[in-house]
């Protein structure tokens, strides 16, 4: 089984950012939506964000607007775009076209306590997404639709068909992570954030270095 990649995400300072980046971190996340505790703005300039040297760069947005999206890819100098809230397969479709061709789409589905007719539903967001997308990311409901260090049931992957290499998210942590196990198809990389946290956007790098190991 080929080992799956780490994105840590939710990362608001320099010293950490660099320090995850000599551990070989695949992904770093920085969330441009205003309402998260995790907000970089409030922490890093775009122009902080685009010297750092990292080729798995990760944008997080939330249902904003297309334009707005394009700048900030653009001055922080993002590899990655990650939808994290309900952007529709035309708004992706646009945001592709507009889109630097080299900077990747993560569209993430978020689940919550699905009912069986449920889950022919999000297959369909799954396949749909096809078109557009480079990766998707699994990650759990929420009002405030990340970061909420809640898990979602897992045995939901293996009723459906996931033609795209995937990110697991939602609550993932050392207590956890070996029930990765009993997922048919496997995760391309593993997405933390608050179970290693000190506080919002603070990470506990020692646990973060532990966890890697162990993945
Ligand atoms: O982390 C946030 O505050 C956040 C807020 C709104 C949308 C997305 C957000 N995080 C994006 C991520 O990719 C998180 O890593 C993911 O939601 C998992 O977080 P957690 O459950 O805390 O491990």
């Amino acid at each position: 089984m080929m080992k799956p990649k780490l994105k840590v995400c939710g990362l608001t300072k320099l010293d950490q950012i660099q320090e995850l980046i000599s551990m070989n971190t695949a992904f770093i996340g920085f969330i441009f939506y205003e309402k998260s505790p995790r907000y970089v703005l409030n922490h890093l300039s775009l122009e902080d964000i685009s010297k750092v040297n990292h080729q798995g760069k990760v944008g997080v947005f939330v249902n904003e607007d297309l334009n707005k999206i394009l700048e900030t890819a653009e001055k922080a100098n993002l590899n990655f775009i990650q939808l994290h809230g309900d952007e529709s397969e035309n708004f992706i479709s646009e945001l592709k076209e507009k889109l630097n061709p080299e900077i990747g789409i993560i569209k993430v589905i978020r689940i919550g306590s699905e009912k069986p007719e449920g889950a022919s539903s999000i297959q369909e967001t799954i396949t749909r997404q096809l078109k557009t997308s480079n990766y998707l990311l699994f990650d759990t409901d929420s009002k405030a639709f990340g970061g909420t260090g809640k898990q979602f049931d897992w045995t939901l992957l293996n009723e459906f068909e996931i033609p795209l290499p995937y990110f697991l998210s939602g609550g993932i942590s050392e207590e956890n992570i070996d029930n990765i196990k009993i997922l048919n198809q496997k995760p391309f990389a593993l997405d933390i954030n608050s179970k290693f946290e000190l506080n919002a956007g603070n990470k506990d790098l020692d646990k973060i270095s532990f966890f890697k190991a162990k993945m």
